[in-house]
């Protein structure tokens, strides 16, 4: 089935980004091939990036009408604060390789625009210098994602410099016990580019540049993690809020519930794991129906538009997450590019909710949309 309609160019305005598609064409023309290859693609056959990328166009929008719209909230809380709408950048590693100031650009840029960052473990600044940066541009929260490191001094050095700088939650990646399968990855033998360090393991680009990403990933990685061993050790261990990032089931949501987390992202890894898993916007519905208001729903993984982030939104996500989106503004025009990204969404998330009859985020429900079955009309949900 067909994605998304790709917008006409309009002639002279060729080069201007009106939506996430033309960023994603502009930042990634600017890339290395390598480098593209490494942020753009999913695992083994693409099966679940693709699904990421055509299971929102099945929902159609019951748009309501005349509504006094005028004065649409689209703000949401999160850890105890309001941000400006239910975006938020999620983790993803090695920034510096989209552009130079990496991770400081996307912090400043989410801080101005008032939405929070995800700090990838694998990120090229510290979580000190990360959270300097946004906080000097305004207000903003940041979670620490981790792995399941073999080294637990490691990780508990993670946890610690992650409270000391007052970030809010550990973001605990459970989908990757090893990596995905990306053929890109092997064939091309990618490597990090050099002079590029990964402060969270006080390490030098030269040591990430020994091996490649897989063998460099197994040999930090735990494929022995458990949901015994984790979540009580990390309970023990630190106050910060812990959600789990990778659930795509009822049962792990379940889980997630029974061992005391504070939320979940609904997470494919961006299609970058298990190949075959479905969109995340699919596994959404029974992982909300599991979670039964208990526990905090997230999402992310193939979120392109304001139009999809109101889409999630009534299928219980409370809110959205992005990845690759923020790669791309980084790579067209670092915190301008990450800017220009949010900026686009928030305008699209805006005018979905006006058009659809929605002034607050509790408005956009279940009764909002409608999926469209081969014959016959509009099926409620
Ligand atoms: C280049 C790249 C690096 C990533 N690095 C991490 C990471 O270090 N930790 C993590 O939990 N997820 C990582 N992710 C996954 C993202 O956090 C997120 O789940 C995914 O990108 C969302 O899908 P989207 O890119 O379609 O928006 C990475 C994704 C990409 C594209
Ligand atoms: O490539 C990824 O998806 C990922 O999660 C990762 C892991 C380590 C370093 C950089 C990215």
């Amino acid at each position: 089935m067909a994605g998304r309609p790709v917008p006409v160019p309009v002639e002279g305005l060729e080069d201007k980004i009106l939506c996430i598609k033309d960023l994603e064409e502009a930042g990634s023309k600017k890339l290395p091939k390598a480098i593209r290859d490494f942020f753009n693609s999913g695992s083994t056959d693409q099966v679940t990036i693709h699904e990421n990328n055509t299971a929102y166009s099945k929902y159609r929008i019951r748009s309501r009408v005349l509504i006094d719209v005028s004065k649409a909230d689209t703000s949401i809380e999160l850890f105890g604060r309001r941000i400006a709408f239910p975006l938020c950048v999620s983790p993803a590693g090695v920034q510096k390789a989209a552009h130079p100031d990496g991770e400081l650009a996307t912090s400043r840029a989410c801080a101005k625009k008032g939405v929070n960052q995800g700090i990838s473990s694998f990120a090229n600044y510290s979580v000190a210098d990360i959270r300097t940066a946004g906080l000097s541009n305004g207000p903003i929260d940041h979670v620490m994602q981790m792995y399941t490191f073999k080294d637990r001094e490691l990780e508990l050095r993670m946890i610690r410099e992650a409270e000391a700088r007052g970030c809010k939650a550990i973001f605990l990646t459970a989908d990757s016990p090893v990596l995905g399968v990306r053929y890109n990855e092997w064939r091309g033998n990618f490597r990090v580019p050099e002079g590029i360090a990964f402060p969270c393991f006080g390490w030098s680009s030269e040591k990430f540049r020994e091996k490649a990403h897989d063998d460099t990933f197994t040999s930090l990685n735990d494929d022995a993690h458990s949901w015994a061993r984790e979540i009580p050790w990390l309970r023990s261990v630190t106050k910060m809020e812990i959600w789990i990032k990778g659930v795509v089931t009822a049962e792990d949501t379940l889980k997630a519930v029974e061992t005391g987390c504070d939320g979940i992202i609904v997470s494919n890894h961006g299609g970058r794991q298990l190949d075959g898993v479905p969109a995340t916007i699919d596994a959404l519905p029974e992982c909300v129906e599991a979670a039964a208001g208990r526990i905090r729903v997230h999402i992310d993984g193939g979120i392109r538009s304001g139009a999809e982030m109101f889409k999630a939104l009534a299928l219980g996500a409370e809110c959205c997450w992005v990845g690759r989106p923020a790669l791309w503004g980084l790579a067209y025009d670092g915190q301008q590019g990450v800017e220009i990204m949010l900026d686009t969404f928030y305008t699209e998330f805006k005018r979905c909710m006006q058009l659809a009859g929605c002034n607050s985020i509790k408005d956009i429900t279940k009764s909002c949309l409608g999926v469209v079955r081969s014959d016959g009309p509009l099926a409620r949900l």
